[in-house]
């Protein structure tokens, strides 16, 4: 591949779960966006309660018929708010705190107030799940109750995947960090409270190789520079680490010495990938791959099962309760060792291949040809025979299904943050499965595509959050829906029209 021109722009923010748009919002483009005081408009200082929080974990205030969102602001708090309107939107910074709910705590991060990755962090545990319950009730308790959300073992150094950007500090150091949200402020970050502690010491050890091996980080006002991110990848179970260098091209000298280095330093490291990105866009990783040492892939496990994950396929960042997600969406199925199982959305199989073993067969279908080429290589190291796995567009892919008359007797879907398609779930009411469950990392778009099923015939049985992301504001929830019988649906309704109807004669001629 020849080295190309370096553009400007791109970004390195950690987006919550996964490069699959599991996390928190990415910041406006450099060179689109318009500098911070442009069409600002200072308010008068208020004081504010607020209600609750928002999807992003901002405090929710009513000011003025309005509701206003205070970032860092909890439920019951009562502040003193500097309000400013940005393009149309109100928005509020705390001045001074005038009334702290009884769970706010210091947060435990000396960078809590410049990254903005842990919108939770000034509030205890406890208090963090009571709000995630909360929200999930209010986005989904109108289709049948909730259960208590699923707390998460390691409410801390459960990111099994960290990804930092490289740039320099005031005095032309190499640092890593994360980006500020909505800006192009990289916040150095040494020690995130987040990370697998594997995965910050290596990331430390690469900053540390920058200089001797003249490795510059990338520069995003000239274009110059090599070094966009470093991601990490560590398996919970297995404690092999996957190192992915993010370059603005492909030619670099000195590979072998930097990864003997970075060996010697980590021998759990079983790869290390060179990843280019020269787009200018929010996507950490780039098209094209270079294995620079080990096989390109690291495995770790879950539910006694062994997995491999090459650099772009979607794995849960934390592996230790996404065994709980697993575990309760499986037993939701209710699975007899009978049914048709299609897992959609299904990444590198996980799901499918847990729920083979109690079904007669499973489909998986998924849109990232690297998470299929693990899929299928997961299934036969898993020595399950009765899964198989296609590379397509879910949405496409279930349409054909429908126009075939091809059935399923339980669906699996499990899409990114943006939910599904219409024509996913037109097509998913067509092939009419007994069971779908629907497992979401945003709530929002979950409601919407669950009210779109329910209008075709199902009703949901069951609500289940987990908290897969503590610290954050980012919640997972599990709904099973069912498709109601309308066959006995309508006879029970006779028999009750017979009794009314003898009730109201007996009224009228006695
Ligand atoms: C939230 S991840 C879930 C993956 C998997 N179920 C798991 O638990 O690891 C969503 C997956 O959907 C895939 N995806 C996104 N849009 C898709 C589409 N239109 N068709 C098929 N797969 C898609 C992504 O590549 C990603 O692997």
């Amino acid at each position: 591949m020849p080295k190309p021109t370096p553009k400007k722009g791109g970004q390195a923010r950690r987006k919550g779960p996964a490069p699959h748009s599991k996390g928190r919002p990415n910041p406006p483009q450099k060179g689109r966006s318009a500098p911070a005081k442009e069409g600002r408009q200072e308010l008068p200082t208020q004081v504010l309660t607020c209600t609750r929080l928002d999807s992003r974990g901002r405090g929710l205030c009513l000011c003025r018929g309005r509701e206003i969102a205070v970032a860092g602001l909890l439920p019951g708090e009562v502040a003193e708010v500097a309000l400013s309107r940005r393009f149309g939107e109100y928005i509020g910074e705390v001045r001074a705190l005038k009334k702290a709910a009884l769970l706010r705590q210091k947060p435990p991060c000396p960078y809590a107030d410049r990254c903005g990755g842990c919108q939770l962090l000034q509030l205890q545990y406890e208090g963090q799940l009571a709000e995630k319950g909360a929200r999930a009730e209010a986005l989904l308790g109108r289709f049948g109750p909730v259960e208590p959300i699923l707390p998460a073992p390691d409410p801390l150094g459960y990111r099994c995947k960290a990804h930092l950007a490289a740039g320099r500090d005031r005095g032309g150091r190499p640092v890593t960090g994360i980006y500020q949200e909505h800006s192009h402020r990289l916040v150095p970050v040494k020690h995130c409270l987040l990370h697998h502690p594997l995965a910050d010491r290596i990331i430390a050890t690469v900053r540390e190789l920058m200089k001797p091996f003249q490795i510059a980080p990338f520069d995003e006002d000239t274009g110059e520079g090599f070094l966009r991110h470093i991601l990490v990848r560590v398996g919970q179970q297995t404690g092999e680490a996957m190192v992915v260098l993010v370059a603005a091209y492909t030619l670099f000298p000195g590979q072998g010495g930097f990864v003997r280095a970075l060996r010697e330093r980590h021998p759990e490291i079983k790869t290390v990938v060179l990843n280019v990105n020269n787009r200018e866009t929010s996507a950490v990783l780039g098209e094209y791959e270079k294995v620079l040492y080990g096989p390109g892939f690291i495995e770790d496990a879950l539910c006694g099962m062994r997995f491999r994950i090459s650099p772009r396929s979607f794995f849960q960042v934390n592996p230790r309760q996404t065994e709980r997600l697993y575990t309760a969406a499986v037993e939701m199925a209710g699975l007899t060792g009978s049914e048709s199982v299609v897992d959609a959305y299904c990444g590198i199989g996980t799901i499918g291949l847990l729920a083979a073993g109690r079904a007669k067969q499973v489909l998986g279908i998924e849109r990232n040809r690297d998470a299929v080429r693990d899929a299928v290589g997961n299934a036969r190291k898993n020595g399950v025979k009765n899964a198989r796995f296609v590379a397509a567009d879910a949405g496409e892919y279930l349409v054909r299904m429908a126009e075939d008359g091809q059935r399923a007797d339980v669906v699996f879907m499990d899409p990114a943050r943006a939910g599904s398609t219409p024509d996913f779930l037109e097509a998913l009411a067509a092939i009419a499965p007994a069971k779908i469950v629907y497992i979401s990392c945003n709530p929002k778009t979950q409601q919407r595509d669950v009210d779109a099923l329910c209008r075709t015939g199902y009703r949901v049985s069951r609500i289940q959050p987990v908290d897969m992301f503590p610290q954050t504001a980012h919640l997972e929830t599990i709904c099973l829906l069912s498709k109601t019988d309308i066959k006995q649906h309508i006879e029970v309704e006779v028999k009750i029209d017979k009794l009314d109807l003898t009730a109201a004669k007996n009224k009228i001629y006695l």
